[in-house]
C-alpha cells in the first residue's frame, strides 16, 4: 500500500529552485588531469632514476671494480651513482631456468625482481668499516655533499606536494559538491547565506487559485483585496496611501494557510517565494539574517511577488521567550525581517504573508503597523465548509452512486482541510485495493474509522475477554442512546483498533460551539457506561476503563474550574483557558492562583460530579439489562453494528438530542 502523499508543500512540477547551479565540470576535469599526471610520472620515474638497493658487499665489489662514480651518505645509508648501470639481483640468480622457483631457492632471490639502474642505495653494516673512506678515495669515488639522486624540479615538486595537492583538490571538490546539493541556492561556501526559498512560478497548469480553496470563505474574502493590489498597485497608491505589507495567517495546522497564500499568488499571477522560518535559523551566527536579506532581494528583483514565511513563530517568538539556544541568532533574523519590511516603500508590490498557529507567542514588534498589521484567521471548516473541501478533493476521484459527501461532512467535525484531503486519499487507495471501479461510501467510512481510531489490530482474545469487551462497549452505547442530550450512537465495534479493544462511536448531528451542562453530564454518563456495565454484569472491575476515566475527569474538572458549573465553587476561573488553536493550556504558568482549600474544594466537586454520573449510569443499565444483553449477543455475533442494527437489537428509541459534539470515541483501552 502506498502511503498517503505528504500534504505539506509539495513542490509543484512548475516550480524551479532558485539560483541555478553553475556547471562544476571544470573541477572534475582539473582533478582528472592531476591524477593522470601523477600516474604518468610515477610510471616513468622509477625506470629512469629509481635506485636499486644493493647489499653492502656488492657495493664494495663495484667500488673495487672502479664502477662507482660518486656517493652521498647520511647516517648509515649510502646512495650513489654507478659508472655503468648495474643489474641487481643478477639475472641468473633471480629466475634461473624455471618460471616457478624451486622450494629451496632463497626467498630474496625469488621475491625481488631484477632491476638495472645507474643509481643505488645501500646500508652500512653496524660494524663500521673503518677503511671505507680510504678505499673509496683510492678508487676515485667522489664523496658528495648533496644527495646524488636529484630528479627534475617537476618530479620533486610532484612527489613532494602531489599527494597533498590531490587531497586538497579532492576536499574542495567534495565540499563544492555538498554545498551545491545541500542548498537550493547553491554557491558553495559563499552560498550559505543564500535563502533556500522555493520559488513557484505561475504557469497555467500548476497554479493554485481560489477555486482550489474551499470552506474558509471569510479568510479568502479578506485576501481578495491583496490580490487586487498585486494586480494593479497604482490603483491603491495613487492617493498617497501605502499598500499593506504583511498579512499574518493564523490557524490550526492543515487549515490551508499555505494553500491560501499560494492561491493569492496564483490569482494575482505573481511569483511565490516560500520559506519556512525554521530554515532561517541555523547554527552559524548571522546566517539567518543573510538568508532573509537574500530572500527579499530575490523577491524584489521579480516584483510584484509574494513572500510566504511559514511557521513564523519559529523566529517571531517574543524576545526572551525563545526556545533554548539560538536566542540571539533568532533575534537577529527577526530583526532583519523587520528591517526589510520597514525598507519597503509599499510601492514595490511585494507582500509578505506569514503563517502561524501560535499567534500569542509572537513578538509585538512583528504586529506593529507597517509590518504584519493584518491578521487573517483561518478557522477549522464547519460542516458546509467540509462539504465544499471534500468537493474540491474528489474532483479527480470517481465516486460510486452511493457516495454521500454530506454524511461524511457531518461525520467529520474538527477535521481540517488537510485531514479531509487525507480522508479522500485513503478512501481512494482502499477502493483501489478492494478492486472497485469507483469509491463507495463504505470505503469512505472505513477510512474515516481507520484515521480516527487507528488500523485494526489482530489480537487473539479469549471468549471471556470478548464478552467483557462487548459488555463494556454496549454499556457506552446503551447510555448514549438513553440519556437525553447525548450524541446519537453511530457504530459499536469489538474489533480491536489502535489502542482500543472496542469502540463506541458517537456522532453529533451538528457542529457545536456552546455546550449546555446537561449535554456535558450526558457525556460523562456515557463515558462511565463501560465500567458501569462491567460492574452491573460481573460485579468486578478491570483496567479497561482507564481512558474513559481520564476523559470523564478532564471534562468534570473543566466544568468546575473553567465553566462555573459547580455551585460550591461558583463562577471563578480556576484554570486557564485552553489555547484556542493547540488545545494546550496557555497562561497560569508556575503557581496556581488559589489556596489549598480551593484546591480540595475543586477535587471534591469533580468527585461529586463523577460519582453522581456513575450512580446514574449503573441505575440506567440495571433498568435496561435486557437491552444490554441483546446488544451484547448481536455484537458477539457480528463484531460491528451500525446505528440501525443497534436500534434493532435493543428495541430502544434514541433519546431526544440536545446538540452535537466533536467526534470523540469512547474507547476501552488496554492497560
Ligand atoms: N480549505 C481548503 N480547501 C481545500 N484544500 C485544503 C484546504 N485546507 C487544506 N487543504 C489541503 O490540505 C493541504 C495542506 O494544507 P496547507 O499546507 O495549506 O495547510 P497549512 O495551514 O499551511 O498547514 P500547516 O500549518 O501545517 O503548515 C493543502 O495542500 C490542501 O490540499
Ligand atoms: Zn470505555
Amino acid at each position: 500500500m502506498a502511503p498517503p502523499p505528504n500534504p505539506k508543500l509539495p513542490p509543484r512540477p512548475g516550480g524551479t529552485p532558485l539560483g541555478g547551479m553553475p556547471p562544476r565540470r571544470s573541477w572534475a576535469v582539473f582533478l582528472v588531469i592531476l591524477l593522470i599526471n601523477y600516474w604518468v610520472f610515477s610510471q616513468l620515474l622509477p625506470g629512469a632514476d629509481e635506485p636499486v638497493t644493493v647489499p653492502y658487499t656488492t657495493f664494495r665489489e663495484q667500488v673495487a671494480q672502479d664502477n662507482v662514480s660518486a656517493i652521498y651518505s647520511q647516517g648509515t645509508s649510502i646512495e650513489g651513482r654507478f659508472k655503468s648501470p648495474v643489474t641487481w639481483p643478477p639475472a641468473n640468480a633471480a629466475g634461473a631456468g624455471s618460471a616457478a622457483p624451486a622450494p629451496g631457492v632463497g626467498p630474496i632471490a625469488s621475491r625481488a625482481p631484477s632491476r638495472t639502474s645507474a643509481t643505488f642505495t645501500t646500508e652500512l653494516p653496524t660494524f663500521f668499516d673503518r677503511g671505507l673512506e680510504d678505499f673509496l678515495i683510492r678508487h676515485g669515488v667522489e664523496i658528495s655533499a648533496t644527495p646524488i639522486r636529484q630528479g627534475s624540479g617537476w618530479a620533486t615538486l610532484l612527489f613532494g606536494f602531489g599527494p597533498a595537492l590531490l587531497i586538497i583538490a579532492f576536499y574542495v571538490w567534495l565540499w563544492r559538491r555538498a554545498s551545491a546539493q545541500g542548498g537550493m541556492g547553491g554557491g558553495g561556501l559563499f552560498g550559505i547565506g543564500r535563502s533556500k526559498a522555493k520559488r513557484y512560478d505561475i504557469d497555467k497548469d500548476t497554479r493554485v487559485t481560489f477555486d482550489d480553496v474551499a470552506g474558509i470563505d471569510e479568510a479568502e474574502a479578506e485576501l481578495v483585496e491583496i490580490v487586487d493590489f498585486l494586480k494593479s498597485p497604482q490603483k491603491y497608491t495613487r492617493l498617497g496611501g501605502t499598500a499593506p505589507k504583511g498579512v499574518l495567517l493564523v490557524g490550526s495546522p492543515g487549515t490551508g494557510k499555505t494553500l491560501l497564500a499560494k492561491a493569492v499568488a496564483g490569482e494575482a499571477g505573481v511569483p511565490f517565494f516560500s520559506m519556512s522560518a525554521a530554515e532561517f535559523v541555523e547554527m552559524i551566527v548571522g546566517v539567518g539574517a543573510a538568508r532573509v536579506r537574500d530572500l527579499f532581494k530575490q523577491a524584489r528583483e521579480s516584483a510584484p511577488a509574494i513572500i510566504f514565511i511559514d511557521e513564523v513563530d519559529a523566529i517571531g517568538r517574543a524576545r526572551g521567550q525563545a526556545v533554548l539556544g539560538g536566542a540571539s541568532e533568532q533575534e537577529h533574523t527577526l530583526q532583519q525581517i523587520l528591517t526589510e519590511m520597514d525598507g519597503f516603500t509599499g510601492r514595490e508590490g511585494i507582500i509578505v504573508l506569514a503563517a502561524t498557529n501560535q499567534p500569542d507567542v509572537l513578538d509585538r514588534a512583528l504586529l506593529r503597523p507597517g509590518r504584519f498589521d493584518r491578521r487573517v484567521v483561518v478557522n477549522l471548516p464547519d460542516k458546509a465548509g467540509r462539504r465544499a473541501i471534500l468537493d474540491v478533493h474528489v474532483r479527480k476521484v470517481p465516486l460510486a452512486a452511493d457516495a454521500n459527501l454530506e454524511e461524511l461532512a457531518q461525520a467529520t467535525p474538527g477535521f481540517s482541510g488537510a485531514d479531509l484531503k487525507n480522508l479522500v486519499n485513503e478512501a481512494a487507495l482502499l477502493a483501489a485495493r478492494r478492486g472497485e471501479a469507483a469509491v463507495q461510501q463504505k470505503d469512505f467510512l472505513d477510512s474515516l474509522e481507520k484515521i480516527v481510531l487507528g488500523p485494526e489490530r489482530p489480537l487473539l482474545l479469549s471468549a471471556e475477554d470478548r464478552e467483557r469487551i462487548a459488555y463494556h462497549e454496549s454499556g457506552h452505547a446503551i447510555l448514549g442512546l438513553l440519556v437525553p442530550g447525548a450524541d446519537p450512537v453511530h457504530r459499536v465495534s469489538i474489533v480491536p483498533r489502535g489502542q482500543a479493544l472496542g469502540v463506541t462511536y458517537q456522532r453529533p448531528s451538528a457542529d457545536r460551539y456552546n455546550y449546555p451542562e446537561d449535554y456535558l453530564r450526558a457525556r460523562i454518563i456515557g463515558m462511565l457506561g463501560g465500567r458501569a456495565a462491567e460492574e452491573v454484569v460481573y460485579g468486578t472491575r478491570t483496567t479497561g476503563a482507564e481512558n474513559d476515566i481520564e476523559q470523564a475527569t478532564q471534562l468534570a474538572r473543566n466544568m468546575v474550574t473553567r465553566w462555573g458549573m459547580s455551585d460550591a465553587v461558583g463562577m471563578v476561573q480556576l484554570a486557564p483557558r485552553q489555547n484556542a488553536f493547540l488545545g494546550g493550556p496557555a497562561g497560569f504558568g508556575g503557581d496556581r492562583p488559589f489556596s489549598e482549600q480551593t484546591a480540595s474544594l475543586i477535587d471534591a466537586e469533580v468527585q461529586r460530579i463523577i460519582n453522581e454520573c456513575h450512580v446514574q449510569a449503573k441505575r440506567l443499565l440495571h433498568q435496561h439489562r435486557k437491552a444490554l444483553d441483546a446488544l451484547v449477543a448481536s455484537l458477539l455475533r457480528q463484531e460491528t453494528l451500525s446505528e440501525h442494527e443497534i436500534l434493532q437489537a435493543t428495541g430502544l428509541q434514541p433519546a431526544p438530542q440536545l446538540h452535537g459534539r466533536p467526534m470523540v470515541p469512547n474507547a476501552a483501552s488496554q492497560a
